[in-house]
């Protein structure tokens, strides 16, 4: 039976964007059938690296699906923010975030803020290599019955104010 495509969020800092290509050619063929979306310049990268290792591996790995890639503004720019409101919408289903833990980055309110939206609408997010390969390695990766608990803010929606 074919899978079913989930929304994967990719996103890396620049001191860890070679971490990212170096598990995302890792994982091509777990990566390549769903819909990858990205800040800006994670997103080249991914995208250039998805395509070399197609290059490199054609024969080996078969028919490949065409490649279902978006590309949002670059993070400083609001792609960060552009991911959070997906997420806020239902539209992400993980987020591989490889955020740098060494370097203080302009737009560090908008990381913040993505970062708590994915754990407030409890989206599966790895933030590191480790986390990542436990993430795509999980058995619940490959479940399209699995869907994540969103917890129920109708007290805190409906609170009366005074
Ligand atoms: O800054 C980022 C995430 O906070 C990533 O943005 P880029 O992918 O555009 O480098």
């Amino acid at each position: 039976m074919e899978q079913k495509i989930k929304a994967l969020a990719l996103v890396a800092h620049d001191n860890m964007k070679r971490d990212l290509a170096e598990w995302v050619d890792w994982n091509c063929a777990k990566l390549s059938p769903h819909h990858l979306i990205c800040t800006g310049t994670t997103g080249k990268m991914v995208e250039k690296t998805l395509r070399d290792h197609r290059r490199e591996h054609d024969e080996a790995d078969g028919p490949h699906p065409d490649l279902r890639i978006t590309l949002l503004k670059s993070g400083p720019l609001g792609g960060d923010q552009q991911l959070g409101s997906l997420i806020a919408d239902g539209r992400i289903n993980a987020l591989i975030f490889f955020w740098d833990p060494m370097s203080a980055q302009p737009h560090d309110v908008d990381v913040k803020a993505l970062l708590r939206l994915a754990t407030l609408y409890n989206v599966p997010t790895a933030i590191n290599r480790s986390s990542a390969d436990f993430l795509i390695s999980s058995p619940l990766f490959e479940d399209d019955g699995y869907e994540p608990v969103v917890k129920d803010y109708k007290a805190y929606i409906e609170r009366v104010l005074k």
